[in-house]
């Protein structure tokens, strides 16, 4: 069972378990609206930094594929306004408890993603529940801007 909760961290709301989990447990898919990467741009650029409370992630970049998608074919996930627990997520850098694996449905007619959320470790009931964005914090061109990185892990990647 999975809970929201208010984190003590400046990281706002996050998500935690309340039962122990062993490494390898499937947790819960990232659900949020496809859109191509462009759709994105166009939409970050319209809303301001304070109205965007997900981080949007990479729903299918060809992998496998020797081919490098264009912007206008490339998907993500936007969970802004439309998700479920997983938009509540936060980052860790490096040695977060969650991986992403994407899950290929095939179909007649076409191939396509989920994104499952899996456990890298053992999870203790009540640990919160994190996912390493892979955010490069010292990109200042990046269209979204990073938040100050309050993830406590040694490892953090948002050093100035
Ligand atoms: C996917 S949401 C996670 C849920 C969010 N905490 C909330 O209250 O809705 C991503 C946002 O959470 C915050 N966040 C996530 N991880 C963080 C971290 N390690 N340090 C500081 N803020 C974090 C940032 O504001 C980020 O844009």
């Amino acid at each position: 069972m999975l809970q929201v909760f208010l984190t003590d961290r400046h990281k706002g709301w996050g998500l935690r378990t309340l039962q122990d989990l062993p490494k390898g447990s499937f947790v819960c898919e990232y659900v949020g609206e496809i859109l191509t990467n462009t759709e994105l741009y166009e939409r970050n650029m319209q809303s301001s930094g304070s109205e965007r409370h997900t981080y949007p992630v990479t729903l299918d970049a060809d992998w496998g594929s020797e081919r490098i998608l264009r912007d206008e074919e490339a998907l993500c996930l936007d969970a802004t306004f439309c998700g479920n627990v997983a938009r509540f997520i936060n980052h860790r850098c490096f040695d977060a408890n969650l991986i992403d694996i994407p899950v290929e449905i095939e179909t007649p007619d076409r191939h396509y993603y989920h994104l499952a959320f899996f456990t890298t470790r053992d999870v203790s009931a009540s640990e919160e529940l994190t996912w390493d964005y892979g955010i490069d914090f010292s990109d200042h061109d990046h269209p979204i801007k990073a938040f100050h990185c309050c993830c406590g892990s040694e490892f953090c990647r948002d050093v100035k």
